[in-house]
């Protein structure tokens, strides 16, 4: 990253948090090079001042003018209205980066009317502890050297692979979504727990230390899952019973059919922007 590079947040939620504190922490800029900027929560951006230092603006334009890099954190239903309200303050020079789930560069194109230099990312909130599966895809007018510099940003936040744009909406649904799926487990484990007896701290404590055994197994181990999973199952011991109650349930067909309907949302909102970018004109 060039030392000067500026680069403007709009939109001060979650996932611009994350990004924020995962570029400071490994210092990729400093909290003087980045200005964050959001609708109408005031509270929030003094928030964001007093935690990492960097500087806040209710002021659009202020937050525009000296950015080089411009990173869209918004909701995808506010981006019509976002986008049309920086677009006046935009050049061509500067480069946006997006991570709003399900639309495309070429509705974000129409939107800015400019010919903007976009790169569409999909990390997921584990950004916040550098630990996010980030995908990036350009754009019509990104370059490699925009692709290089949007890789370096996301790999303060994790781990970053590139993939064709038609793409990011399976990304979307596999991993940028996919951190609620791990906790949607973690809850029914906890509710269980409960059932069968067990201490809530007790079991807090033994059920996080089994995902994180179980996810480094799988990342240090060169088997399947399903042969990790047969190693666990002796016959007819405990974990056959357990597995045979999930097979009745269909559990991999559901895991399978909440990832295509993640996946199929995603193409649904950016079809309905696209059409309602469409009908504006
Ligand atoms: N959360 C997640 O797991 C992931 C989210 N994403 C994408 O990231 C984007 C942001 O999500 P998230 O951070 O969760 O959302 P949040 O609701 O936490 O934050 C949205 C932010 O956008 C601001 N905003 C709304 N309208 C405008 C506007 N016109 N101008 C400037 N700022 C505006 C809001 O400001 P105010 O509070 O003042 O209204 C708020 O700061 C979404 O597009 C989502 O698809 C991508 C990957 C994962
Ligand atoms: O639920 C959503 O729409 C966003 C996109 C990926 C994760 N959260």
């Amino acid at each position: 990253m060039k030392k000067k590079q500026k680069i403007a947040f709009i939109g001060a939620g979650s996932m611009a948090e994350a990004i924020i504190a995962g570029m400071l922490q490994q210092q990729l800029f400093t909290p003087e090079q980045i200005i964050v900027t959001n609708r109408s929560n005031r509270q929030r951006l003094q928030e964001l001042h007093e935690t990492y230092g960097v500087q806040v603006t209710h002021n659009k334009q202020e937050a525009l003018q000296h950015a080089d890099l411009i990173l869209l954190a918004i909701k995808p239903k506010d981006v019509t209205e976002g986008v049309k309200e920086i677009a006046p303050f935009v050049n061509t020079s500067q480069l946006v980066i997006s991570v709003l789930a399900g639309v495309s560069t070429d509705t974000l194109l129409q939107l800015f009317n400019k010919s903007m230099a976009i790169v569409r990312v999909m990390p997921n909130t584990s950004a916040a502890i550098g630990k996010s599966a980030t995908a990036i895809a350009l754009g019509e007018y990104a370059t490699d050297i925009h692709r290089d510099l949007v890789q370096e940003l996301f790999e303060t936040v994790g781990l970053v692979v590139l993939v064709e744009e038609a793409e990011i909406h399976a990304v979307t649904g596999l991993s940028g979504s996919g951190p609620a799926y791990v906790y949607y487990l973690v809850e029914a484990m906890e509710k269980a727990a409960t059932e069968i007896g067990l201490d809530k701290d007790v079991a807090k404590d033994l059920i996080l230390q089994t995902i994180i055994g179980a996810a480094e197994m799988l990342k240090s181990s060169t088997k399947h899952p399903a042969t990790l999973r047969k190693e666990v199952t002796s016959p007819g011991g405990t974990t056959e019973a357990g597995i045979k109650v999930l097979e009745n349930y269909n559990y991999q067909e559901a895991m399978i059919s909440c990832i295509k309907q993640a996946t199929k949302r995603s193409e649904q909102m950016g079809e309905q922007l696209k059409e309602h970018v469409l009908n504006q004109k």
